[in-house]
């Protein structure tokens, strides 16, 4: 905790200004390993499961050969990035440190998230969800994301490139009526967007739809907020994280009648896998059937030593 308040007091003090690509900041000190050890106390190793080891092996080849891969997820907290890590530390390293985030503004401008972002490699953009908070800003705002998607075409141009973007907007919320969370819809032109840019970079590239459940260790504040300075809640708890098989574009979309209607069926075919995924983990963790929850569409292991 203490290193945290250092890293919040010195950002306070001489306050780093996020550029529309960050890459992780390793030294000489190392804001990446900083945040891995401030959230593993968190996670309860022996409740946490991890869905399709094979299709992270299958990234990982990908990315070896030179792909382009964009995991598209839902979104719970705002230590994602690190259960994502966390939880692929131990079997694929690679991909635990090379995921690049696309990111809201408030990680980067929160000086409590701060110094964990820049342990991460980041393309920042203001979510639409918070685009019109202030109407003095929007046109910034606008020619800022302008900014941030040449880079990622940039990046995706070079090859073996791995992206994280949850086309929600935010975090996850509970239903209002029955209390239960579930993966927020998704905004079909972000799923659009994301998977034109790496179509057009000419490399080859792929998206997987990605499920996570890690709400309990730092859940949002119930309502979206417009200000900064969130309260945080912190809880150790079981957590989940599964990939399903890459979803292709081209074969979910052959029987659509135009481009608005692929656009939808797309996003929905990306959406309707994370949730199933998600409500294997949810069956895993929070209803205690442990591996017994794996289905022939989702295999659960717990790829590390109870001792982490
Ligand atoms: O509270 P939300 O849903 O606007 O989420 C904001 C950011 O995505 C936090 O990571």
């Amino acid at each position: 905790m203490s290193v945290a308040l250092d890293r919040i007091f010195l950002d306070v003090e001489d306050p780093f200004i996020f550029p529309p690509y960050h890459k992780a900041a390793r030294e000489p000190f190392d804001y990446y390993m900083f945040g891995q050890n401030y959230i593993r106390p968190l996670v309860d190793f022996r409740n946490s499961y991890v869905g399709n080891i094979p299709v992270f092996d299958e990234i990982r080849e990908k990315l070896q050969e030179g792909h382009n891969v964009v995991l598209i997820s839902n979104h719970q907290t705002e230590a994602d990035p690190a259960v994502i890590a966390l939880l692929l530390e131990g079997t694929h390293s690679h991909i635990a440190e090379n995921v690049t985030y696309v990111a809201g503004d408030r990680v980067v401008t929160d000086p409590l998230c701060k110094p964990f972002s820049m342990g991460r490699n980041l393309v920042c953009v203001y979510s639409k969800k918070h685009m019109f908070d202030v109407p003095e800003l929007v046109e910034m705002k606008r020619r800022s994301n302008t900014r941030s998607l040449k880079e990622m075409a940039l990046l995706l141009r070079g090859g073996s490139q791995l992206l994280w973007i949850s086309p929600s907007g935010g975090r996850d919320r509970p239903d209002p009526l029955t209390g239960e969370w579930y993966p927020a819809p998704f905004d079909s032109a972000v799923v659009d967007n994301m998977r034109r840019l790496v179509e057009h970079s000419a490399v080859p590239g792929h998206l997987y739809p990605l499920a996570l459940l890690c709400y309990d260790i730092m859940p949002p504040p119930p309502q979206v907020e417009k200000e900064i300075g969130e309260r945080r809640v912190i809880t150790f708890h079981g957590a989940g994280l599964s990939v399903g098989p890459e979803i292709k574009f081209n074969e979910v979309t052959s029987t659509c009648n135009d481009s608005e209607e692929a656009k939808e069926v797309y996003a929905r075919a990306l959406y309707e896998s994370i949730t199933a995924q998600y409500n294997i983990l949810k069956c895993a963790i929070h209803d205690k059937k442990g591996l017994e929850a794996s289905t022939a569409e989702v295999s659960l292991s717990q790829p590390w030593n109870y001792e982490n």
